[in-house]
């Protein structure tokens, strides 16, 4: 499926980011098409979580603009972003380790609870209500994270591919329509490799995700992704098929160069 044929869910167009002296990203454009995984790949420092960190509204950019179906992000504020449809996972994992697996995984739903302080502490039976919901998406997303077996162990004893894992469920929570994933291969080993691919497929199915992941592991990169975008200093270099960008000559040059 060409990846141009529908309208874009992710429009970055001409976004800038400065930090003092160093561009960390300099007028970088693409789209992404709902229902696709684009992966963005590109040497240390080339400013992907300068970009992800933009499109959570962590930073602020000083030139562009990115419109998530059509709406400025800029409109919104940082703890508006879940809520907007953008869910993110994090380089290093934030679960709350004494915590059990279902715990941390329901946690994820409070960002799009609707119910106030006095309400919850009431336990008015609206918050009941919502409550149950909460759970059974929990209990939805631990199936389909193949996490049954652990539900109710605390996260701190279980093995880093499973914790993240419920990283996973945890971010899925909040129902995004764009789910954003840093690095989520960075330490598993060969066969968790393979299946995270497997499991970004299924999800991106089931669940009409659009995904937008980090990764330095190429291979899943290259085996998960419609489009790879590839940055180097902060520009874009290549966008286009894993096919295409793996065979464009400045992608080649970026990576044989960081590699010397
Ligand atoms: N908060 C910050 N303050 C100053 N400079 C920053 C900041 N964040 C990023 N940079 C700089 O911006 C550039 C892009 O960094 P960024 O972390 O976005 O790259 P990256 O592609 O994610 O790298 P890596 O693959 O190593 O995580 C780098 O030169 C970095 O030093």
């Amino acid at each position: 499926m060409p990846v141009s044929a529908s309208p874009a869910l992710l429009e970055v167009s001409g976004v800038t980011v400065r930090f003092g002296g160093i561009t960390a990203l300099d007028g970088v454009s693409f789209a992404i098409a709902p229902g696709s995984i684009a992966g963005l790949i590109g040497p240390n420092g080339a400013g992907k979580t300068t970009l992800f960190n933009c499109l959570s509204r962590l930073y602020t950019f000083s030139e562009g603009s990115i419109h998530f179906e059509g709406q400025p992000l800029t409109a919104y504020a940082p703890h508006q972003i879940a809520a907007l449809g953008i869910g993110r996972t994090f380089q290093n994992l934030a679960l709350f380790r004494t915590m059990s697996v279902r715990d941390n995984v329901t946690i994820g739903g409070h960002c799009r609870s609707s119910s106030g302080f006095l309400a919850n502490a009431l336990r008015m039976p609206w918050v009941r209500r919502e409550e149950a919901v909460l759970d059974q998406r929990a209990a939805g997303l631990i199936t389909l994270l193949d996490l049954d077996s652990v539900a109710h162990r605390p996260v701190s004893d279980l093995p880093f591919g499973t914790q993240k894992r419920v990283e996973l469920a945890r971010a899925l929570m909040s129902q995004p329509k764009l789910l954003l994933l840093d690095e989520p291969a960075a330490g598993l080993n060969h066969e968790e490799v393979d299946g995270l691919r497997l499991l970004l497929r299924r999800i991106q199915s089931e669940l009409s995700l659009t995904i937008l992941l980090v990764e330095h592991h190429m291979n899943l990169v290259m085996r998960v992704s419609d489009q790879v975008i590839a940055l180097d200093f902060g520009r874009k270099i290549a966008d286009g098929t894993p096919a295409e960008v793996q065979a464009n000559p400045e992608v080649v040059r970026a990576y044989l160069g960081a590699a010397q």
